[in-house]
C-alpha cells in the first residue's frame, strides 16, 4: 500500500507498529475443514491477507509486521506492504509475537505496539483506529473477541512491558495481567474473528474482504454435476 493511498493519521495521536501472526495457510484455521474442506488453505491465507489489507489501510498504523513462515502468503504480504518476519523462536503464538515486539521497538522506538490476530476478514481501518486511539489511555489494553472468550487486539504503550496471553480463554488471561478491556461499541469488525463456519458467516454479514469474498464464492459454488 502506497503512503497516497493511506488515510491520514489524526494528528496528537501515537503511531502504531502492528504485530500480526500468520500461520502457514496449510495448517492454519483447522476448525473450518468440515465446512472448507479443500478450499480451507485458500481461505485462511485469504482472510490473513484481507486482514493486514485493513491494518494496512489504517491511519494510526505506521508499520504491520506479518511473523509468518509461510512463503506464499509472505510473498502477498511484502507486496502489500508489510514486513515479513519468520516465527522466532519457534515456540508457537505469544512467542512469535514477542520476537516481533522486540523487532517493532528497534525499527520503530517512537511507536506503540500491538499485536492483532490475522483472522478478522470483516476489518474495517477506521474501527481498527478507534481501538487503537482508545488503547493510548493505558498502558496495556486489550480487545475482546465477540465471542466473550478470546483476545483480537492487545495493545502496549511505548516503554511498557509487552506481554500478551493469547490462546484459549484469552480475555480473561488479560484481565488478570492488568490490561484494561476497551469496551467499544463501534468496533464491530475489530472484534469478529472467524474460527468456525458461523464466524464466517457473521463475518460476511458484517462485510468481509475482497480475497475472503472470492474465496467464499468459490466454496460456495454450486458443484457443476456435468462436470468430470
Ligand atoms: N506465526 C504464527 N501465527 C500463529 C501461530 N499460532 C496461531 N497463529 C495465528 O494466530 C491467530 C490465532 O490463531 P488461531 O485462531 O488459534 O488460529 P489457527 O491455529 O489457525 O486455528 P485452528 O487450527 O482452528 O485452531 C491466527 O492469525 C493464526 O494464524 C504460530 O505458532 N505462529
Ligand atoms: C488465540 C486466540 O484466538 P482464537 O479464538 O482465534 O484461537 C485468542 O483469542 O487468544
Amino acid at each position: 500500500m502506497s503512503t497516497q493511498e493511506r488515510l491520514a493519521q489524526p494528528s496528537g495521536s501515537v503511531g502504531w507498529s502492528l504485530v500480526v501472526p500468520v500461520k502457514p495457510a496449510a495448517i492454519g484455521k483447522s476448525r473450518l475443514a468440515p465446512f472448507a474442506g479443500q478450499h480451507r488453505t485458500g481461505l485462511a491465507r485469504a482472510m490473513a491477507i484481507d486482514t493486514i489489507g485493513a491494518a494496512l489501510a489504517c491511519p494510526s498504523v505506521t508499520e504491520v509486521l506479518a511473523i509468518t513462515p509461510d512463503p506464499e502468503s509472505g510473498a502477498v504480504l511484502a507486496e502489500l506492504g508489510a514486513l515479513v518476519v519468520p516465527d522466532e523462536p519457534t515456540g508457537g503464538l505469544n512467542a512469535a509475537l514477542g520476537h516481533g515486539c522486540a523487532l517493532a521497538r528497534a525499527r520503530r522506538p517512537d511507536c506503540a505496539v500491538a499485536a492483532m490476530l490475522a483472522d478478522l476478514p470483516a476489518l474495517r481501518p477506521q474501527e481498527l483506529a478507534l481501538a487503537l486511539a482508545a488503547a493510548q489511555a493505558h498502558p496495556t489494553s486489550f480487545v475482546g473477541d465477540a465471542a466473550g472468550i478470546g483476545t483480537t487486539l492487545y495493545c502496549a504503550n511505548q516503554g511498557v512491558a509487552f506481554a500478551p496471553r493469547f490462546g484459549g480463554p484469552s480475555r480473561a488471561a488479560h484481565l488478570s495481567s492488568g490490561a484494561v478491556e476497551l469496551l467499544l461499541p463501534t468496533i464491530p469488525s475489530v472484534r469478529k474473528d472467524v474460527d468456525t463456519e458461523e464466524d464466517l458467516h457473521q463475518a460476511r454479514d458484517l462485510g468481509v474482504g475482497p480475497r475472503t469474498d472470492a474465496a467464499l464464492t468459490a466454496l460456495l459454488r454450486p458443484v457443476d454435476p456435468g462436470a468430470d
